[in-house]
């Protein structure tokens, strides 16, 4: 297959023609033959290294299929799905079943994580991705902390014993899981190991993630909403949503550039769940499908740089796990998002593929890709569904 158009190619916007064969960038030059033109502006697949896409046991909050098919019509083309499942994956043969039941519903490419636990020796040779739980959601073994060489472990910091269980709103919320609690749990992993810290969200992480040489991500929520908004249990998440200024404060470190990556730590509940008084709702916000078109319309508007939401969305994620993803360039995966940045939208949760049926961001402007190709096949044209279940399993690490 061979495309020509206005892509992004090492820093650069360029004209050209890119050669696709088994599913990678084959060759890229200033012209070809046999070209199909695909117009507007042509990107890397943005990565999500965290998402809940809830399969198996939780199929009523979403699945891998509808989980896959948001992602895909978001411009998301690679996702690490975490462990929370039931049962959870911790071993090889929750991992087998898991990968059994979600590969054949995958539109697009996939890894999936293991809790952290005693035999992550053994199964960083079948995947070296780990999650560690210090929340309660899903406890990881008692005891001491765990690290494992050679891997990536991802971590929700936020210190159980220091937080309080319940609370009534959104700023009780934010009271009850303060912003030290993440803080006290990323010291208590200070020279334990090399640790990629989950949805940070408070500038005081960063600088003992830095000191600590964890590499570590933000989540749209703690960037683009915040704990005053009335969103009510729509809003509760775990790490809360914080106050406006730190939100501010947060997209002001992610364009000075430090901020390692963006992850949406995708994590949908039903509406009914939604609907509960406010300390028996569940804690998670559905995000996957509308982030990266959120990022392009504020590159649109000149609120971020293109380098930079490339560096965030796209390069810097492909590389903290080590796979050949992330850049238009001879070698990598043929895993390509294009936009026509003329065409804003409003998001409506009718328009998205979530199980869930609902969004916090409803009437936010966004630029959604017209195309998303993966692996070399096209998933969605002229923003339809073209082709299924084109994903894949990606071990981690390789590169
Ligand atoms: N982030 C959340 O608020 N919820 C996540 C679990 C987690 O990551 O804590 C979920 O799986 O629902
Ligand atoms: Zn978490
Ligand atoms: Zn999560």
């Amino acid at each position: 297959m061979r495309i020509e158009g206005k892509f992004y190619y090492k820093g650069d916007i360029v004209e050209g023609a890119i050669e696709i064969e088994d599913g990678k960038i084959k060759r890229i030059k200033k012209s070809m033959i046999g070209t199909k033109e695909i117009k507007g502006l042509i990107l890397p697949g943005a990565i999500d290294l965290h998402v809940h896409f809830r399969e198996p046991g939780y199929e009523e909050k979403e699945d891998f299929y509808t989980g896959t098919l948001s992602a895909a019509f978001g411009g998301v083309t690679f996702i690490m799905d975490m462990p929370n499942t039931n049962p959870p994956v911790k071993d090889i043969s929750s991992f087998q079943d898991k990968l059994r039941r979600v590969a054949p519903k995958a539109n697009v490419d996939f890894s999936l994580y293991f809790m952290l636990g005693n035999n992550a020796e053994i199964l960083k040779e079948v995947n070296p991705a780990f999650k560690l739980y210090m929340g309660e959601t899903t406890n990881v073994e008692g005891g001491e902390i765990k690290s494992v060489e050679n891997a990536f472990i991802s971590v929700h910091a936020e210190l159980s014993e220091c937080i309080r269980r319940e609370s009534k709103n959104l700023r009780d919320h934010d009271l009850a899981r303060p912003e030290s609690c993440e803080v006290k749990a990323v010291k208590m992993l200070l020279g334990k190991g090399n640790y990629h810290i989950a949805h940070v969200s408070s500038i005081d992480t960063i600088d003992l993630c830095k000191a600590g040489r964890f590499t570590y991500e933000v989540t749209p929520h703690h960037l683009f909403l915040h704990r005053d908004m009335p969103l009510g249990t729509y809003g509760k998440v775990n790490p809360p949503l914080r106050a406006k200024w730190m939100a501010e404060k947060l997209w002001e470190e992610l364009i000075n550039g430090r901020i390692d990556i963006v992850a949406s730590d995708h994590a949908p509940h039903t509406i009914e769940e939604k609907e509960q008084e406010f300390f028996a709702a569940p804690a998670g916000i559905p995000e996957v499908e509308t982030y990266v078109p959120i990022f392009m319309y504020m590159v649109k508007i000149g609120k971020l740089h293109l380098s930079r939401a490339v560096e965030i969305l796209m390069q810097r994620p492909a590389e903290l796990v080590g796979v050949k993803k992330g850049k238009i360039e001879e070698g990598y995966d043929a895993d390509l998002i294009a936009f026509n940045l003329n065409d804003i939208k409003k998001i409506r949760a009718k328009d998205l593929h979530y199980k869930c049926g609902w969004t916090p961001y409803e009437g936010f402007n966004a630029l959604f890709p017209h195309t998303v190709i993966v692996g070399g096949e096209t998933v969605v044209e002229n923003y339809e569904l073209v082709g299924e279940r084109t994903g894949k399993f990606v071990r981690i690490g390789g590169e």
